[in-house]
């Protein structure tokens, strides 16, 4: 066992046996071997086969090293004080991990992630960089993406008016795929330069490609570190490997077994230090593997409680940073070992480690995909979300106003809304108390054991709103003993949005939505980035609705702290027995 693959689980008897059986069906099918000959009948047989250059990436590493001495060469230490990459998902939550654990490097700029169009939230970033001393990274694969087309327009506009129109360009790179609508417009407005991603891997699994590691550089962090330990651990993982040790095929099997036993609630436990890569992981795990009514629920940044608050639904992974562990969180996974929890273990030595663990999770993610029977490599449930916002800014651009809606409820500043058949469940359910807490304490009561609970906010993300629906989350959890899970949007539509409409019919949503006090023009376009943020919770909305899951949304009106006050006092008085 190398030091990477220090990886030891502890799961009742009878999924010890399971997870054996499913290893040794694997060992006497050769299946390992399929994976790294990217087989495509190990899935569905499908186009996978072609989805799995990250499997190659490693052997890249002389590439590698050229476009990252050229990044080196192009923007070098102390040229720009900030970087602000503009990106969704796979684009963007590996940089956004990497400047999280890493922190700013003396003589580098400090590197934001913007992944919302949330008009406030782009204000906020605005003003904590230095906009004639940014380097901006447009990073979308497809090169199609609307967030990052709008952030480009938005703030190439913004450069050129501080910096001149004729020099905004030389602040901007670009990270796309060949030929890509993107590099034509980073040609026409002439970024300083374009790295080239590779076709034959899609945006979540291309963390250890130029998506990942040209951010790495830019914010001076050892990229070629991250890369280096990612290649230990393919060793590891390789097909010569006795299938027992394998650190990847092993976590795959324990994650794709455990869910197709009822498990499905992967919840993520990191050590302070790398807290933050589980929202890289959320990604990779739900849009993998949420669709065709199966996949893993994962569960990021719930805080750990005693064993009696969860169900047989969970699979626990602690993540530990042996140079910085949290003993509280070490004592919570003892005690939820000895009560009978499945419980997986990661060390990491230091942060470097990052690098192996981002491959270790594309294996058992691609393995636990083919236990499930999935497509490990598509999302075809992300694209519903988007053509229903897209058609809802199109009535905008020809009328000028999104349809009309009506909440059936108005209260205390908050607006409800639902569909047909959530609402007329809800109000059957609320009874003769129609109010806010009737018709919360109707929709939390709709949780069931094995059900999860999730928040899909298109608010500003920051700091005080997460600790408002921590609160709301952890009441729900310690009420009803259910999993849950809380996004932005509209951030969570390119990540854990698969699986919640694609993946088991499980989860209860609350939709939190609000009035934007501040809107922000796109240029040269009718849209804002407020109207936007409302399509897209709309649009998704509806997606929800017609996958027939249990959906509300509450409205809060332009006040949001006050908002997220009422609806916080609302969930205590719907919540108390
Ligand atoms: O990199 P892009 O092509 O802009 O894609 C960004 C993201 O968009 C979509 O929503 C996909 O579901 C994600 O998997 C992807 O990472």
């Amino acid at each position: 066992m190398n030091h990477l693959n220090r990886q030891t689980y502890a799961l009742p008897d009878d999924l010890v046996a399971a997870v054996r059986a499913s290893l040794r069906a694997w060992y006497e099918s050769g299946n390992v071997h399929r994976l790294w000959a990217r087989d495509a009948t190990l899935w569905t047989g499908t186009d996978e086969g072609g989805w799995l250059g990250w499997l190659g990436i490693i052997e890249d590493r002389r590439e590698s090293e050229t476009y990252l001495r050229a990044i080196a060469e192009e923007v070098g230490p102390a040229r720009f004080t900030h970087a602000l990459l503009l990106g969704m998902g796979g684009s963007s939550l590996c940089p956004e991990v990497v400047a999280g654990t890493f922190g700013r490097q003396a003589g580098y700029p400090e590197l934001y992630v913007l992944d919302s169009t949330d008009p406030a939230h782009v204000k906020g970033i605005e003003q904590r960089v230095d906009l004639a001393d940014t380097l901006f990274i447009v990073s979308s694969k497809s090169g199609t993406t609307l967030e990052p087309n709008m952030f480009t327009q938005y703030f190439y506009d913004r450069v050129g008016q501080v910096v001149g129109a004729d020099k905004a360009g030389s602040r901007f790179i670009a990270i796309t795929d060949p030929d890509s609508t993107l590099q034509q417009l980073a040609e026409r407005l002439g970024f300083r330069r374009v790295f080239h991603g590779l076709p034959s891997i899609g945006g979540r699994y291309s963390a250890l490609s130029t998506f990942g590691l040209v951010p790495t550089a830019i914010m001076g962090v050892d990229a070629l570190a991250l890369l280096d330990r990612a290649a230990e651990m393919a060793r590891a993982c390789a097909s010569c490997v006795p299938i027992e040790e394998n650190p990847g095929v092993t976590l795959g099997t324990i994650l794709g077994i455990l869910a197709a036993r009822g498990r499905d609630k992967v919840t993520i436990v990191a050590s302070p230090d790398i807290r933050r890569f589980g929202a890289w992981l959320e990604q990779l795990l739900a849009e993998s593997t949420g669709k065709t009514g199966r996949g893993l629920i994962p569960v990021d940044r719930e805080a750990l409680g005693p064993p009696d608050l969860y169900g047989a639904d969970r699979l626990f992974v602690y993540l530990r940073m042996v140079s910085g562990p949290d003993r509280s969180q070490d004592a919570a996974l003892d005690a939820l070992e000895r009560a009978g929890q499945p419980v997986v273990r990661i060390s990491l030595t230091d942060p470097y480690d990052l690098g192996a663990e981002l491959f270790r999770w594309e294996i058992a993610t691609a393995v636990a995909g083919s236990i499930l029977g999935v497509n490990p490599f598509d999302q075809p449930d992300v694209e519903a979300s988007k053509v229903a916002a897209r058609t809802l800014t199109a009535v905008y651009e020809q009328t000028g106003s999104l349809p009309p809606e009506a909440p059936f409820l108005q209260e205390r500043g908050i607006a409800l809304f639902s569909d047909q058949r959530n609402a007329a469940a809800l109000t059957e359910a609320a009874g003769r108390d129609r109010s806010l807490v009737g018709y919360l304490r109707a929709h939390l009561n709709r949780l069931q054991s094995s059900n999860y609970f999730a928040i899909l906010a298109y608010i500003e993300m920051n700091d005080a709103h997460e600790d408002v629906l921590g609160l709301l989350r952890h009441a729900v959890r310690d009420a009803k003993r259910t999993a849950t899970c809380v996004g932005f949007g509209p951030r969570y539509l390119h990540s854990t949005g698969q699986t919640y409409k694609g993946g088991p019919n499980t989860g209860v949503f609350l939709q939190i939505t609000c009035d934007d006090a501040i809107d922000l023009p796109v240029p040269g376009q009718r849209f804002s980035f407020g109207m936007v943020k409302a399509a897209q919770a709309r649009g998704d909305f509806q997606v929800l609705t017609e996958r027939h899951r249990r959906a509300l949304r509450v409205h809060l009106g332009s006040d949001v702290e006050a908002g997220l006050a009422t609806l916080h006092t609302a969930f205590q008085q719907a919540l108390r027995r």
